[in-house]
This record gives structure tokens, C-alpha cells and sequence, in this order.
């Protein structure tokens, strides 16, 4: 049947109560509410009692202090879940074992065996109130419905009374006006207004004095969402504003999310949505409590997600008094319990929702965990990161799922993986380099690049890190001799030459154009001999060459022994590692005679040299590049050399 070209012949609106004095706009939310896990029972569709036993203790484990966890009187699985609990000593003493019951009196006596013995206990007890429900579902007109809430709540209260007195537990009672955002507001205060008359009356009632602890609680569901969550917060104002003795009353929400997002994807499918707003708005509108599930899960499109309400809360600075800190077991829980899956975007959990693939994200995370770096070691711990609402290592992440890298992606986030995985910070030309060799990659696979793929392409390109990422040249040794004294200044082979002092005080230098000024400040020109082995392609060679110091001297070598002529355009270092393991990583960028050398947008090739002697890795940097220009220009060994 194709869709309607007019809707409205059947499906109504939902009509607003106007409600101008709506205070809830206004508000600013400063503490988490109480929350109510209905995992076991609301979010149950499948579970065997083995799982839900498993999730109990891992909802004990997150920290709920109150857990629905059956319809004990729906069937003997139910029933027995809670005798197990009971049996096995399963529930601590500050946690609230609740159930749900129907109005119906032979089902209210079955739940009440079901939690006979248990310490804490909270009745939920639920009658749908509205309308269409009133009509259809229970034939009842308003005041059948008022008296159905009011006979069964009293038929509670004596329960509670005797099992409170025979087994010692202490009961709270919950009352559900099921389908409160589609029944008349009015009506529905009128219907707990009853509710709570029979519950608090009685000389004999625990409950009267409205003690905190014992409360009763209004539990207002959005059975099925059927209005934007600004709507629903309005009814939940007018409710708190006009029930009596709210002090007495715990406000309760329990929405869905019928109106939200489902995501739905082959095998995956996954819900989010609205409820979370009508959640939040009705918490400003004035609720204490939200019922929901870890994750979403629940009948149709799911219960409001009690992973994003928390950490929602604990992004704004208030404590959730929920623990996420280990959000793979809780993924692992749920999924293997309920067997439903999580969906990769889903807020907080999925394995995609703290990664950036895009280019302008990658850039500014990366520029937001370096900025984060600095305040942090001035002593400022507060967060403020580009994109990333809340430390991912918070909820137990690493920041390897940060930064993906695709065909979308730009040089920040290359440049993030490089630094993270190899301790490497590129100069920025260098990065803008770099990145073109991925992004030449990802666009002839058609694929991610991986961390591996990408310090992988980095170790090809720029000969770094083992024998088999050697290019036509290598270096094997070297010796500089101060030519004035002709004393041997510097003696190595690459990582086994002394250590070079000053590498721990290298603090990211960049000098361009006259990289040895940095390295002997004050010698004149010519002052150094340098001799080094050299690998070319496979044949070891001598060269030598002068200059003012070790980087011009090799690269009079190389020009002068081997026919490769090139300058440097751009040098900069920066210490590796820390104490006795520090190291030196250097990069220069050479560029060939034709090359103009202030146009730096043309002509240079990038290589990169680490090692422990500051001199090696200059010198290794200096071969790296070098390799770079012969992948795409012959050797060209001058005659007399
Ligand atoms: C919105 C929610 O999540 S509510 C909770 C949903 N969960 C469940 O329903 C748990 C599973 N339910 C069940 O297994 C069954 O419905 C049971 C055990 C509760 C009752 O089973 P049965 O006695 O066979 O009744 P059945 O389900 O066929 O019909 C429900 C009857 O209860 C009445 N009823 C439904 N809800 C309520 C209620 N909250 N209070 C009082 N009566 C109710 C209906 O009007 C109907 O009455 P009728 O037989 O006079 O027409
Ligand atoms: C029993 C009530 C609270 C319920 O589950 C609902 O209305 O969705």
C-alpha cells in the first residue's frame, strides 16, 4: 500500500495543553537523578535468568542502587528470578529490588511471594490512564479507572503491611500511570491524587510521614512517544506543579523512542533518540528519577539509554553516580546477554563515536590534545577538546580509535598517528608531504588506512626502522675530523657512536637553510672533514667531503664522491624519549640546484634520521632524503670521484 498523499485524514496530531508559565526553559540541571535500571524487566526480551543474573551483577557492579528486575506474575522464569535472588543472597543491602505488577489483584499476590525475604523491595504497580486505553483496552470510564488505581494500591498497602511483618523488608511503592503523555494531564494528577491518598492513609501506614526514603513514587511514562520532547516536559511541570504533597512524592520518568532515531544496518541495529531529550527536559520540568536501560534496549524502539543520560551528566561536570569506566564490559554484557548489537555511532559506546575521519576534525583534534598537553602540565585538568565531548580514556578507550585515516582525511591526523605510534612530530611541510603518499595510497586501495598501514607507508617512504626499509643509500659509518686541529671530533657508527649531550635540550630547534650553525655554532666555514661508508645499492663505498660542519661535509660527499648534489632547505630536531633512552630525531628537507629554494611549495625531498648521536641522526636524515631524491633521479657517479 503506497503512503498517504494526505496523512492527516489518519493520523491526528497530538495536541499541546497550552502552558505558558512553563518554567523548564530556564533551568540548568545540576545533579544526576536517581535512576532505575528496567534492563531485567522493561529491556528483557529474550534473556534466559543465567543472563540476566550476569547482567544483575554487572548493573550492581556499574553502581544502580535501585533495579527492576521482573513481572514475577507473567510467568515462572519471572517468578523464579526473584526467588533466586533472594535465595542466593544476590542483592547488596543498599540496593531496591523492584517489580511490576498490573493492577490485578491475583497477579499483585503472586508478586508479592516473588520478593517475599528480600530486603528492599519497590511495588510497581501500573494501569494505563488514557483515552484511547480508558475506551478500548479496560472499558472503563474515568472514575472505574480512578477506583481500579486506588482498590489495587490498597490491596498493596496491606500486602506491604503483612510481608513487611512477617519477613522484615522494607517496601516503597511505585505507581505508573501507563500512557501518561497521552492521557489528559488533569486527569492523570486526579488519578496518583487517589493513588496517593490510599497509599499514605491509615494510622498504621510506614509511609505516611512521606519519609525520604519511602516516598512514593509517580513514575510518568511516555509509553509510546507521541509528541516532540518539549511537549512532554510541559505535562511533566503541570504534573509537579499541581499533584499535593510533592515532598511526599518522588517524580519518576520512563520514556521511549518512538519518535527518534533507528539505526538499522544489515546485522546491526540500534536506537537512540528523542527519549533522551524528553529524559532531560523532564528532569528540568522537575522529575527525580529516570527509568531506562543500559544502552537502549526495550520493546519496539527501546527505553531511554541510561549510558548516554549518565555521561551526559558527567559532561556537564556532575557526577552520574553510574560507573563507565570500563565501557567494554558493559558493551560485552549487554550484547551477549540480550543478543543485540551496538551500533558503532551509538553516543559513548560505539567503536566509532570518538573517531575522526575527516580531515579539519583529525587536524583540530590533533591540535586540541596538544594544546590539552600544555594546560594539563600547567596544572589545568579541565577538558576542552575539539569534537570529543569527553575523554574517551574516561569511559576505558584508547585514543588509538581517535584518528581513522580514509581518502577524507588531511595531514593533522596522519601526523597524529605518526606522533603517537612512532614518536615522531613532523614539521609541517613535512606533514603536507607525508600526507599526499597516504592519501595517494587510500585512494588506490579505496580503503582506511590503519595505524600500521600509515607508520608502515612512513618507514617505506623515508627508510626508517630496519634493514628492510633501506634505500639505495645507507649509511655505516662515519668520522668528522676538525680540520684546523685535524683531530677527530666525532667518530660512529649510527646508534653506536657516544651520546651526544645535547640531544636531551633539543627542544623541537628549527633552523632552516644552515642546519650546522646549530649543530658548531661557532666554527668558520670548511672547518670539518667528514668520511663515511655508505651503502650504494648493495656496494660499500667511502666518500668524503667538507664543509662547516657534519650535514654540509656529508653533503660535499655526496655531491662531490657520488654525483648527488642537494642543499638544505629546512632542518629541525626534537629529543625522543626521556633520561639515559633519549634520542635525537631529525629532518631535513634537500632540495636539488634547480630547485628554487624560497618557492617552498616545489621541489624537495623530506627525510627523517633517529638515533642516539645527534650527529647521526642529522646525518641519517640527510640520507634519508637523499633516498627519496633517487626514487626519482639516476646516480650519476662524477669521473674523477
Ligand atoms: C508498557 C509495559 O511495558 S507494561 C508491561 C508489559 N509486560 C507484560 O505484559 C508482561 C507479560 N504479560 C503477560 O505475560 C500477561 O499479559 C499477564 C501475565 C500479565 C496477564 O495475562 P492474562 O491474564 O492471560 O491476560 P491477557 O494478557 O490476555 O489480558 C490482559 C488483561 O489484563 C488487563 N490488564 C492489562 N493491563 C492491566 C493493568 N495494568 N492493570 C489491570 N489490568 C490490566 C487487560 O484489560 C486484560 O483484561 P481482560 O482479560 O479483562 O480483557
Ligand atoms: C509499566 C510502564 C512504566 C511501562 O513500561 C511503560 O509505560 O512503558
Amino acid at each position: 500500500m503506497p503512503m498517504l498523499a494526505d496523512p492527516s485524514q489518519r493520523y491526528l496530531p497530538f495536541n499541546p495543553v497550552p502552558f505558558p508559565n512553563r518554567t523548564w526553559p530556564d533551568k540548568v540541571n545540576k545533579k544526576a537523578p536517581i535512576w532505575l535500571s528496567t534492563d531485567l524487566r522493561d529491556g528483557n526480551q529474550t534473556m534466559t535468568n543465567q543472563q540476566k543474573l550476569r547482567f544483575f551483577r554487572h548493573l550492581i557492579q556499574i553502581g544502580f542502587k535501585e533495579i527492576e528486575v521482573s513481572y514475577p506474575a507473567a510467568s515462572d522464569t519471572d517468578f523464579q528470578f526473584c526467588r533466586d535472588l533472594q535465595n542466593n543472597g544476590e542483592v547488596p543491602d543498599d540496593v531496591w529490588i523492584q517489580v511490576l505488577t498490573p493492577a490485578r489483584s491475583d497477579l499483585i499476590k503472586r508478586t508479592f511471594e516473588a520478593v517475599a525475604g528480600l530486603k528492599h523491595v519497590i511495588i510497581h504497580m501500573y494501569n494505563a490512564t488514557s483515552c484511547l486505553f480508558r475506551e478500548v483496552v479496560f472499558n472503563n470510564d474515568r472514575a472505574e479507572t480512578i477506583k481500579l488505581a486506588s482498590d489495587h494500591t490498597r490491596l498493596v498497602r496491606e500486602l506491604a503491611e503483612q510481608y513487611a511483618a512477617s519477613h522484615g523488608t522494607s517496601f516503597r511503592f511505585e505507581y505508573s500511570p501507563e500512557t501518561f503523555s497521552q492521557t489528559e494531564t488533569p486527569y492523570a494528577v486526579e488519578v496518583c491524587e487517589a493513588v496517593k491518598k490510599t497509599w499514605l492513609a491509615g494510622e498504621k501506614s510506614v509511609w505516611a510521614d512521606g519519609r525520604k526514603e519511602e516516598r512514593i513514587i509517580f513514575n510518568l511514562p511516555a509509553t509510546v512517544e507521541v509528541a516532540t520532547p518539549n511537549c512532554f516536559a510541559d505535562q511533566v511541570e503541570m504534573f509537579c506543579n499541581t499533584i499535593s504533597e510533592r515532598e511526599k512524592c518522588i517524580i519518576s520518568l520512563h520514556t521511549h523512542n518512538d519518535r527518534g532515531e533507528l539505526f538499522a544496518k544489515t546485522d546491526k541495529a540500534d536506537i537512540l533518540g528523542c527519549a533522551v531529550a524528553a529524559a532531560e527536559l523532564g528532569v528540568l520540568a522537575g522529575a527525580d528519577r529516570i527509568e531506562g536501560t543500559v544502552l537502549g534496549n526495550g520493546e519496539r524502539t527501546g527505553n531511554v539509554d541510561l549510558v548516554t543520560l549518565g555521561l551526559n551528566c558527567y559532561s556537564q561536570g556532575i557526577p552520574p553516580n553510574l560507573d563507565f569506566s570500563d565501557m567494554f564490559s558493559v558493551i560485552d554484557t549487554v550484547t551477549e546477554c540480550t543478543g543485540l548489537p551496538v551500533h558503532p555511532r551509538h553516543p559513548y559506546a560505539g567503536e566509532l563515536v570518538f573517531t575522526a575521519f575527516s580531515g579539519s576534525h583529525q587536524d583540530a583534534i590533533k591540535k586540541g590534545f596538544e594544546a590539552q598537553t600544555r594546560r594539563e602540565k600547567a596544572g589545568d585538568k579541565v577538558w576542552s577538546m575539539p569534537y570529543l565531548p569527553i575523554d574517551p580514556a574516561d569511559v576505558g578507550c584508547t585514543y588509538e580509535a581517535v584518528i581513522r585515516v580514509n581518502s577524507q582525511s588531511g595531514k593533522g591526523g596522519i601526523a597524529y598517528i605518526v606522533k603517537s605510534a612512532l614518536a615522531l612530530d613532523l614539521p609541517r611541510r613535512m606533514q603536507i608531504a607525508f600526507y599526499k603518499v597516504v592519501q595517494d595510497r587510500s585512494e588506490t586501495t579505496g580503503k582506511e588506512m590503519t595505524s600500521k598501514d600509515i607508520t608502515t607507508a612512513f618507514r617505506q617512504t623515508y627508510h626508517l626502522g630496519g634493514s628492510i626499509y633501506d634505500g639505495r643509500l645507507v649509511l655505516k659509518s662515519f668520522v668528522t675530523v676538525d680540520i684546523r686541529s685535524a683531530t677527530p671530533s666525532a667518530v660512529g657508527s649510527p646508534d653506536r657512536s657516544r651520546a651526544h649531550s645535547r640531544v636531551a635540550s633539543l627542544q623541537n630547534a628549527v633552523v632552516e637553510a644552515s642546519p650546522d650553525r646549530s649543530l658548531d655554532s661557532n666554527l668558520p666555514s670548511a672547518s670539518k672533514r667528514l668520511t663515511a661508508k655508505v651503502l650504494i645499492d648493495g656496494t660499500l663505498r667511502e666518500v668524503s667531503g667538507e664543509g662547516n660542519g657534519p650535514l654540509s661535509s656529508f653533503l660535499d660527499a655526496l655531491q662531490g664522491d657520488l654525483g648527488i648534489a642537494l642543499s638544505i632547505r629546512e632542518y629541525t630536531e626534537h629529543a625522543v624519549g626521556a633520561g639515559s633512552d633519549v634520542k635525537a630525531a631529525t629532518y631535513v628537507e634537500l632540495i636539488p640546484p634547480n630547485v628554487d629554494a624560497k618557492d617552498k611549495t616545489k621541489g624537495g625531498f623530506w627525510g627523517v634520521g633517529v638515533d642516539a648521536d645527534i650527529t647521526a641522526s642529522g646525518l641519517k636524515a640527510v640520507i634519508s632524503a637523499a633516498n627519496g631524491y633517487l626514487g626519482q633521479n639516476p646516480i650519476q657517479v662524477p669521473e674523477n670521484a
